[in-house]
């Protein structure tokens, strides 16, 4: 008969066994709730994982260092750059006289890495290193050089605590290729339909890729890669020309009649060169004329609209097999979407300050012949920072590429609005080494990642709202929902 406790819970027809688990079940989930969030808040540890992507260009070496979240290593988490090292000195093809130093170069930036990432996670972080154009070049003219190099740089890589996966040259393709996954992941692209064009002017080669709804491989196989990356199929048109990184193809264009008073230089400017280390690539070596003095004293008439003529004479426009080229007989199908322009596209139009694609054309056009047309003695007054190696070739560079885009690959002042010139996305560098890693470790799969019905907090939310709907219930089971109008309101 006690009026009180227990017995007056089960009195009252409200408090069925139903309410009182209602109310215990309303509890335990928010109890669970209460849990989840303050596990879920809590700052766990970060627990990264990290891979290494070391850039063997033409004209130097540069170091990437990658890292994703380690509990989304199931490809579903943002990989993205975390430090970067640009190895002293050349490029590691420079040194085929003497191997063993491409090894030593990288020592510096490999000791660097070792201090940047957590040393548990050393022996599982992977390390790649892909050379390019420089190192191609070289394979072409002394293959036994190439393999010496990379036989020294394997060795020099063997000795870092990381899981070295081996030193090769890329394909140009492959280079293309990749430099097109790197922009279209760093941009969140490969989940949509239209993805990003890419750019890459390096010192030896230079890629193009992009999606062209116009092609389909059928015309030119060769500069067809098929990809399916997050449940997408995407068939890229990418070509690499080798021998038109700015470098060559400087080389090319002095190695020219008339090199001698050369308009893509400044007034003033008058450096004596050697004809030996002008003419030492495969490049040039068929330009080289029978006889040819030892020096020659490389002088700048500063010239725009010339250096344009003179850059335009290192492209073949005259044969095209296909239903239409680029340059140098090579098929490509009509520009499509926008273009990320990347390297030594950004260095220098970054420098001349032409990276601002809505000015027209052919404002840039003249801004950059009245650049050229600028004294060399007033270029390095304006300019005491820059290296002079750098500050000497801008006006070429400039010309070159300008007319690389707009001759060679038939960009208008329409569609040259849509390059946009960038050097990192995100904070990750443009380049193909992003691309490349996330190949070689599977971290983008071909089919989109079974998205979970609802984000995780979704399904906090709806804990949520199932715990208080309970909860209620059985708050409410405590009092009549409605009084019956019969029953006078009790005194307890
Ligand atoms: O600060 C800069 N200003 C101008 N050019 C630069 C700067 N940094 C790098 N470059 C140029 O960018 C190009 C990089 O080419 P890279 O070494 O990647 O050759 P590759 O891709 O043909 O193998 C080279 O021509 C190099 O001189
Ligand atoms: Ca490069």
């Amino acid at each position: 008969n006690d009026q009180t406790g227990l017995y007056s819970v089960f009195r009252n027809p409200w408090h069925t066994p139903l309410t009182i688990f209602i109310a215990v079940v309303g509890v335990i989930a928010i109890v669970a709730l209460v849990t989840v969030a303050v596990l879920q808040n809590k700052p766990l540890i970060p627990k990264y994982k990290y891979g290494i992507v070391l850039d063997a260009g033409s004209s130097h070496t540069a170091m990437y260092i990658y890292e994703w979240p380690a509990e989304k290593d199931n490809n579903t988490g943002r990989v993205e750059q975390t430090h970067s090292c640009k190895v002293k000195g050349p490029g590691i093809s420079s040194y085929a006289s003497d191997p063993k130093k491409a090894g030593q170069s990288l020592q510096v930036c490999m000791k660097e890495a070792e201090r940047f990432v957590p040393s548990e996670r050393h022996e599982e972080t992977p390390l790649y290193l892909g050379a390019t154009a420089g190192m191609r070049l070289l394979n072409i003219e002394n293959s036994t050089a190439s393999d010496q190099v990379f036989q020294a740089v394997s060795e020099s890589l063997q000795k870092s605590p990381f899981s070295f996966q081996g030193a090769r040259i890329l394909s140009g393709q492959e280079e293309g290729a990749f430099g097109w996954v790197t922009v279209n992941y760093l941009d969140d692209r490969l989940k949509q339909v239209c993805t990003t064009g890419a750019l890459d002017l390096g010192g030896a080669s230079t890629q193009i890729s992009f999606v062209s709804d116009a092609f389909d491989g059928s015309e030119s196989p060769n500069n067809s890669v098929n990809f399916r990356l997050y449940g997408n199929d995407y068939n890229l048109y990418t070509h690499s020309f080798l021998c038109y990184g700015k470098d060559q193809v400087l080389r090319m264009a002095l190695s020219g009649p008339g090199s001698i008073s050369d308009p893509c230089f400044h007034n003033g400017y008058s450096e004596s060169k050697n004809y030996m280390t002008l003419y030492n690539s495969p490049c040039v070596s068929k330009r080289k004329p029978v006889s040819s003095p030892a020096d020659f004293t490389h002088v700048g008439k500063g010239n725009f609209y010339q250096c344009q003529e003179l850059v335009k004479s290192v492209f073949d426009f005259t044969q095209c097999k296909y239903t239409q080229c680029s340059f140098n007989g090579v098929y490509q199908p009509t520009l499509q979407g926008p273009f990320g322009a990347f390297s030594a596209y950004y260095f220098v139009m970054n420098f001349l300050n032409l990276t601002d694609t809505s000015v027209p054309l052919q404002s840039v056009k003249e801004a950059l012949a009245r650049y050229c047309s600028t004294p060399w003695e007033t270029i390095k007054k304006q300019h005491p920072g820059i290296k002079l190696k750098y500050l000497a070739e801008y006006c070429f560079s400039g010309t070159y590429i300008l007319t690389l885009l707009t001759e060679g690959y038939n960009f208008t002042s329409e569609t040259f609005s849509k390059i946009r010139f960038i050097k990192q996305i995100k904070g990750s560098d443009a380049g193909w080494t992003l691309g490349y890693m996330l190949n070689l470790t599977n971290m983008i799969p071909a089919e989109a990642p079974d998205t979970p019905l609802l984000p995780h907090a979704g399904y906090v939310s709806v804990i949520t709202v199932i715990a208080l709907v309970l909860f209620l219930l059985f708050v409410l089971s405590l009092r009549p929902l409605w009084p019956r109008c019969s029953q006078k309101p009790q005194i307890v």
